[in-house]
């Protein structure tokens, strides 16, 4: 272990305020368990600390970091730091890249930068930085980027002649006199919000996003999100919108010096010259207790991304963060509630801890952007598992992991309509919607996400398959509702066919009309998998699954069971069969009694599940005619021999 720089990040921790707990525990070996820290390879060093929006507040402990002497990247941005340029940073000769940007720094820039000679990238915008901007840092023969955005520097801009710089922005200062001849290749945007002279600004915006002429690793994410930052300015030369641009692309650069073609639109930058938008901190991302991620909104920037799916509420992507963690980024389109609602809305799923609900790890909220953030699940959802690559090669989703799916995601969606006073439902349970908990069972995401957009579009084929009939007239989720979806869910785990799907003639086929017509005109086996045959005795598992299924889909919201009670028979299809329960070990609570029936009573058990089975699907059938048989039929199940 790198002992004397344990030591100086431990006074520093213990000499700072900060609200996000880190795990630097003097017990702990640091290059293998201390988050935010790298280590040199031989462990001999610290080389790397990234500490984005832990926050900190108040000044840097003198002697504490400046001790690092190998750093040779450090990150504090975003976080609420107060005071001068920390003077003993000097001794911090290795430094590459220092982000210091979003803080509250104050005063003047430090007068010698040749002290970090080997800077390629210092970021020191958005603080409160005042005095002029030091000649020194044309000695920084490596600068490739330099931001001292949003800060309050004045004087003239000196003749920075740094060859290798790629990106600069110094807008929104309070720079006067003229852009230098050395300057002159950067953009208007990188001086806008100055006092400068502007003819002597340099003539035109670039069209390309400033740093297009390098090849990027990390587009992925950034591409769609290019919207109205760029597209809008980069058109039309009218002087309005052109100020828009310059306002817009001043603001995309921090990102853009990261090698991200775009980014989710970002407020700060604006507010202090009074360009209209959010005036706070706005581009912070907002995490819950509990969540041991150390990234800011910057990093999911800079993350490289991939897109996983366009889904009914906005795109979804798998974002790679530079510390090893990987999570899911939704940006949320067409959310029609306000700031505060969203951030109630948050509040409710975020403090929401259940062990079949996948966790809501942070959220961001501005004008133009609403964004969510999960865990990424390797190994996919229940859709994936149950649909993708069925046919030859297929390793085919086995009979225990479709009960611990069912057991799982019921227990989560039960769990769901307890929080809020009872008012949480769900609102979009299905197949793709069901990961994985670390002991397989089903775990729910995408919580209350429906609460937060324009009421529900009629139903598109990808999700209009769980939809309870009366949401289409009503448009409100509710849980019964959720009860509907699931008992979908449950039918597509049976059947291994998607709600709505097509069939060889390319005839539409809706699951649960399908499985209710199959079941009322004889009974048979035929709704089940064929993939399931080869398991040996579970047919009465999946006859009473069935009949569960078919319970949740009634078509009147009434006659359809409550949640818990569908908890309790879900997990009882393994126990009137086995003595071995489908309950996970640290589970739950809704606690199951042992019911395991003798081994005589078996086959009665069976063929009862069959003939309600049956008669479920006659009441389904005439759903207004046979309210009473249907309402028998739910009953039956407490009648069984148990
Ligand atoms: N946390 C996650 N980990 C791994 N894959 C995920 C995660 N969240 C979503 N996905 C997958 O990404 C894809 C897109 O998800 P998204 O939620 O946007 O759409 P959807 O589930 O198809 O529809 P909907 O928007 O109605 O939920 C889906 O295949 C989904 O299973």
């Amino acid at each position: 272990d790198p002992v004397e720089d344990k030591q100086a990040l431990l006074d520093f921790l213990h000499n700072v305020s900060h609200t996000r707990p880190l795990n630097w525990s003097d017990n702990l070996p640091v290059c293998e368990n201390w988050t935010a820290v790298v280590c040199s390879k031989d462990e001999s060093r610290i080389i790397e600390l990234h500490l984005p929006g832990t926050g900190f507040h108040g000044p840097i402990p003198p002697n504490t970091l400046s001790r690092l002497s190998a750093l040779s990247v450090l990150s504090l941005r975003l976080n609420s730091l107060t005071g001068p340029f920390p003077s003993d940073f000097a001794k911090l000769g290795n430094l590459t890249s220092l982000y210091l940007q979003s803080n509250n720094f104050s005063g003047p820039l430090p007068v010698d930068f040749s002290v970090w000679k080997n800077l390629t990238v210092l970021n020191l915008s958005n603080n409160a930085f005042s005095g002029s901007i030091p000649s020194s840092i044309s000695n920084l023969t490596h600068l490739t980027y330099l931001s001292l955005a949003n800060n309050s520097l004045s004087g003239e801009i000196p003749d920075l002649n740094v060859p290798s710089l790629q990106q600069l922005d110094l807008a929104n200062n309070n720079l006067t006199g003229s852009v230098p001849k050395s300057l002159e290749r950067f953009p208007s945007w990188a001086f806008s919000g100055n006092s400068l002279s502007s003819l002597a600004l340099p003539p035109a915006l670039p069209v390309q996003p400033p740093n297009s002429s390098q090849p990027s690793k990390h587009n992925k994410f950034g591409e769609p999100a290019v919207l109205g930052v760029v597209i809008g300015g980069c058109v039309l030369g009218f002087v309005v919108i052109a100020f828009f641009m310059i306002v817009c692309c001043s603001n995309k650069s921090d990102a853009d010096q990261n090698g991200v073609t775009a980014t989710p639109q970002k407020k700060q930058g604006f507010s202090k010259k009074g360009v209209s938008g959010s005036q706070d901190k706005d581009d912070r991302l907002s995490f819950f207790e509990g969540s041991n991620f150390a990234f800011d909104l910057e990093d999911l920037l800079r993350a490289s991304a991939e897109i996983l799916g366009k889904g009914t509420f906005g795109t979804t992507y798998k974002a790679a963060l530079e510390d090893a963690n990987t999570v899911v980024v939704k940006r949320l389109k067409e959310v029609s509630v306000g700031k505060k609602e969203f951030e109630q809305q948050m509040q409710i799923v975020g403090s929401i801890s259940h062990e079949n609900v996948t966790a809501l790890r942070a959220y961001y909220y501005s004008k133009d952007e609403k964004l969510v953030v999960y865990d990424y699940f390797e190994q996919g959802s229940a859709f994936a598992m149950l649909h993708v690559k069925r046919g030859e090669g297929r390793t085919p989703l086995d009979w225990e992991t479709r009960l611990k799916i069912a057991v799982g995601a019921a227990r989560g969606i039960a769990h769901i309509h307890t929080q809020n006073g009872g008012k949480l439902v769900h609102g979009n349970i299905k197949a793709s919607n069901v990961f994985f908990n670390p002991q397989g069972y089903g775990c729910v995401s995408d919580v209350g996400l429906p609460m937060l957009m324009s009421p529900m579009p009629p139903p598109a084929a990808r999700n209009g398959g769980y939809r309870a009939p009366e949401v289409t007239d009503t448009r409100k989720s509710t849980p019964a509702s959720d009860v509907y979806s699931f008992g979908v869910l449950l039918l597509e785990l049976l059947t291994g066919k998607s709600p709505i799907h097509t069939t060889g003639g390319e005839e539409v086929v809706h699951l649960v009309r399908w499985v209710n017509s199959v079941v009322r005109e004889e009974w048979t086996a035929e709704v089940f998998d064929v993939e399931l045959l080869r398991y040996p005795n579970i047919e009465e598992e999946m006859v009473e699954m069935l009949q569960i299924g078919m319970s949740c889909v009634a078509r009147m919201p009434e006659q359809r069971p409550k949640m818990p009670d569908v908890v309790k028979k879900v997990e009882e299809i393994r126990q009137i069969n086995t003595s071995i329960p489908i309950t996970q070990p640290s589970s739950s609570e809704i606690s199951t009694p042992a019911i395991i029936p003798p081994v005589a009573d078996i086959g009665l058990i069976a063929s009862t599940s069959q003939a309600q089975v049956q008669a479920q699907a006659q009441a389904q059938a005439q759903p207004q005619a046979q309210p009473q048989a249907q309402a028998q039929t739910q009953a039956q199940p407490q009648a069984q021999p148990q």
